[in-house]
């Protein structure tokens, strides 16, 4: 096995950078420049010199292979946050034999192959350093503690019983089973499928967490929908002017909303346009409004027939500074009126969207949950049918599993990790 070695925080000048380096010749290498190395697990300040030159003075940190995040002997150099004391230190890391710089993610795939993480847990940290608001942060350390990887474990127990159970009824075919196992087998299909359908309902939740919450901005023309979102992102994102028709590409800005990701969308007014681009616009509008989580209908007093709110889209009075005595939530993109209170409108739909996250956070997840549950579906009208077709349902069970296995990794995955860490920076 070869020795990676990579800086593990942010390229560029730091208060502190840290080096890892992973594999059977890291301590080695670790002496060859700092001479005697601290105890393991214990940070200690040493010189570190190369062919007589001293690179740094820094803390240096051991862990053995029994208990390191990779599984390998590991040390880490706490250096001086130079891009120069970097460049210095990888330089004589790369001059060492055996040791070669690391590949993105490698440090995880390697925590991987030694079995001290699954691969959700994987994806689960791949979102935990993506994470940019706070429920992004909470869900991906839910799935980064292990938690697929322990109810996929608990299913996969029911499962194996149930075989196990069916398994006796084969072999016993020809003698009399005393007892009927079919009541215990379906119980536990029963129970294994009630806690992935639950999985599966919390799906649309997680997703909305890891994918965020688009909210579009819709109204007529000159209703004050760009100024509206430029308040909203605190910036001029969007060219507002006094021409009805200003707005004709969809706008997008991303923003952290009661922390969630919620992206912004402004929109051309709507209206029956002559002009040929506008009408483009106005079409393309409508497509991502339709589309979108949730659509702000900005309301001038003028009638609106291109699209109307459904569900719980949420419509406010245009420029509240200009008509003070309406009823009704009002809003002005020029005074500020209004926007706390759209903004908590906003926080509570998404909220509500998000409610009841669970652990399968990604589309690989759920085509999987599905494949489990169509086969238990299929084992468990085996069972019932009572037609003596044991064999089939047990090889539904067995297929349910492999869908369970797939979750964590266990069983055909190995195409999908050079996908997943090839999105992992270097260092991970
Ligand atoms: N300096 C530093 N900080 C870091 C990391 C790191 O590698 N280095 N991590 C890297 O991502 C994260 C922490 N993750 C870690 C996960 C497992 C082990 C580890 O040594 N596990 C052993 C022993 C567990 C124990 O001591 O209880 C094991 O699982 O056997 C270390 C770090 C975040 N902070
Ligand atoms: N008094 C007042 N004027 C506003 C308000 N919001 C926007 N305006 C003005 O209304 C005009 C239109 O504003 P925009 O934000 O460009 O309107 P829009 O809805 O994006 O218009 P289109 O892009 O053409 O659909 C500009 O002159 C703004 O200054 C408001 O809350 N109060
Ligand atoms: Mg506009």
């Amino acid at each position: 096995m070869e020795t990676i070695f990579a800086l593990a925080s942010a390229r560029g000048k730091s208060g502190v950078a840290v080096v890892r380096v992973s594999g059977p010749a890291a301590f080695g290498a670790a002496r060859a420049l700092v001479g005697d190395l601290p105890e393991l697990r214990r940070a200690g300040l040493r010189r570190l010199v190369w062919q007589g030159d001293v690179l740094d003075e820094a803390l240096v940190l051991c862990f053995a292979a029994e208990a390191s995040f990779t599984g390998e002997d590991t040390v880490e150099f706490h250096l001086h946050g130079a891009t120069a004391t970097v460049a210095a230190v990888i330089r004589a890391l790369s001059a060492q034999e055996r040791l070669r710089l690391a590949e993105a993610g490698e440090f995880t795939r390697r925590a991987l192959e030694n079995g001290r993480v699954d691969l959700a847990q994987v994806e689960g940290l791949a979102d935990l350093i993506e994470a940019e608001t706070e429920a992004q942060r909470k869900q991906a350390l839910r799935v980064l503690s292990g938690r697929v990887g322990a109810r996929a474990e608990s299913w996969r127990q029911r499962l194996i019983r149930a075989s196990a159970l069916l398994a006796a009824t084969i072999d016993f075919a020809d003698e009399d089973v005393p007892v009927d196992v079919r009541p215990e087998v379906l119980a536990l299909i029963a129970e294994v499928k009630a806690g992935l359908s639950a999985e599966l309902r919390g799906y649309g939740a997680a997703e909305v967490v890891r994918e965020g919450f688009e909210v579009a901005i819709v109204g007529r023309p000159n209703a004050g929908k760009s100024t509206l979102l430029n308040a909203l992102a605190g910036r001029e994102a969007a060219i507002t002017s006094e021409y009805a028709g200003t707005t004709r590409d969809v706008i997008e800005v991303r923003m952290d909303l009661a922390g969630f990701a919620v992206t912004l969308l402004d929109t051309a007014g709507l209206r029956e346009a002559e002009d040929h681009v506008e009408s483009i616009g106005i079409d393309r509008a409508i497509a991502r409004a339709e589309v979108a989580d949730l659509r702000v209908f900005l309301d001038d007093g003028g009638a609106l027939s291109m699209l109307s709110p459904r569900g719980d889209d949420i419509v406010v009075r245009a420029k509240a500074d200009l008509h003070p005595d309406e009823p009704g939530l009002a809003v002005s993109g020029l005074t500020g009126q209004g926007l706390e209170r759209l903004v908590a409108e906003i926080g509570e739909r998404v909220a509500q969207k998000a409610a009841g996250a669970g652990l399968i956070t990604r589309e690989r997840h759920r085509a999987a949950v599905v494949r489990a549950l169509g086969a238990l579906e299929s084992a468990e009208s085996e069972v019932v049918s009572g037609h003596g077709l044991e064999e089939l349902a047990a090889e539904e069970l067995r297929s349910a599993v492999r869908a369970l296995d797939s979750l964590v990794g266990r069983v055909d995955v190995e195409d999908l990790l050079d996908e997943i860490f090839s999105r992992f920076c270097i260092g991970k």
